[in-house]
């Protein structure tokens, strides 16, 4: 018997008529504004995958032209530390709803998400004295395109055909929130891996321990729930290294009801 709130996905079918109920607006309000983005906090959710990403392509072994953000959403905080790096940013969602929010973005359109704090504290950890303007238009600068992509298709960009492999790939609270099972995660990870080029990266982040989240208002969407052991032994099975496995986990006051997040992981990875 099963809990009221309790969701069980049957397939990947079913999986796709859940994200029909996805509302960007709600997404961007429940995860992007204080407490998880409140960049007063050295314990705030935002702040530390921030870091991860900067200290990741700090250490300079993460370069190339192409970048592909697998399942980007609505965001774009994901790729601050990537456009420095990266010349041809390739972002992806399944939704046109996340595209088009995106496209207003890079438009410079008005009434869009609000990333400036964002872009802020990303000048403050590269400490060059860059303004967040600037970032912003090097940002929108390095992103070419923004396309549709499944990762439960063998060839996830079908029918956009990449000109050459990615040198990294990059993707956040992605596989585990779009598949049924440990499965089909592992499968939409080999999907994934046949975007890129040998010896290039995958920057993950993910949820630890989810079981569900809420997408708009009273819409939940199940999420597999994955720890740092299957995290990890997936990305080897499919043929990477691990270079960095960290892990947050969330203090009580980050736990906001819009899902049962218990915490995130940050893996960077090498594809042998
Ligand atoms: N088949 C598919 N292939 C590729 N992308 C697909 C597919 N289906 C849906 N998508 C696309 O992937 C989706 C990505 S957003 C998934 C949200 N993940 C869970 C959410 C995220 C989150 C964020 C922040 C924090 N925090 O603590 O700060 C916690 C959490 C935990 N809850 C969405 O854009 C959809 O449009």
């Amino acid at each position: 018997e099963f809990g009221s709130d309790s969701i069980v996905p049957v397939s990947v079918a079913a999986m796709k008529e859940y994200y029909k109920q996805f509302d960007p607006r709600s997404y961007l309000r429940y995860n992007y504004i204080p407490p998880r983005a409140d960049f007063t906090r050295t314990d705030s959710i935002v702040p530390w995958k921030l870091s991860c990403l900067h200290r990741a392509f700090q250490e300079g072994d993460v370069h190339g032209r192409t970048l592909i953000d697998i399942g980007s959403g609505p965001t774009i905080y994901q790729l601050l530390s990537a456009c420095e790096h990266f010349s041809n940013i390739i972002m992806t969602d399944f939704l046109e709803v996340n595209r088009q929010e995106i496209r207003r973005w890079l438009h410079g359109e008005p009434d869009t998400f609000d990333w400036t704090a964002f872009l802020q504290h990303a000048c403050e950890l590269e400490g060059k004295g860059c303004s967040w303007p600037e970032k912003a238009k090097r940002l929108r600068t390095a992103i070419h395109d923004v396309i549709p992509i499944d990762v439960h298709s063998p060839n996830p960009l079908h029918p956009y055909s990449l000109p050459e492999l990615a040198d990294c790939l990059v993707s956040s609270f992605c596989l585990e929130a779009v598949s049924p099972d440990r499965t089909s995660f592992q499968k939409a990870l080999t999907n994934l891996g046949t975007l890129l080029k040998p010896n290039g990266h995958f920057l993950m982040i993910g949820a630890l321990d989810e079981s569900y989240y809420q997408v708009a208002d009273g819409v939940h969407i199940p999420v597999v729930p994955v720890d740092q052991e299957f995290v990890s032994a997936t990305l080897k099975s499919c043929g990477y290294e691990i270079c960095t496995f960290q892990c947050y986990t969330l203090p009580q006051d980050m736990k906001v009801g819009v899902d049962d997040v218990a915490g995130i992981f940050f893996v960077k990875a090498k594809k042998k």
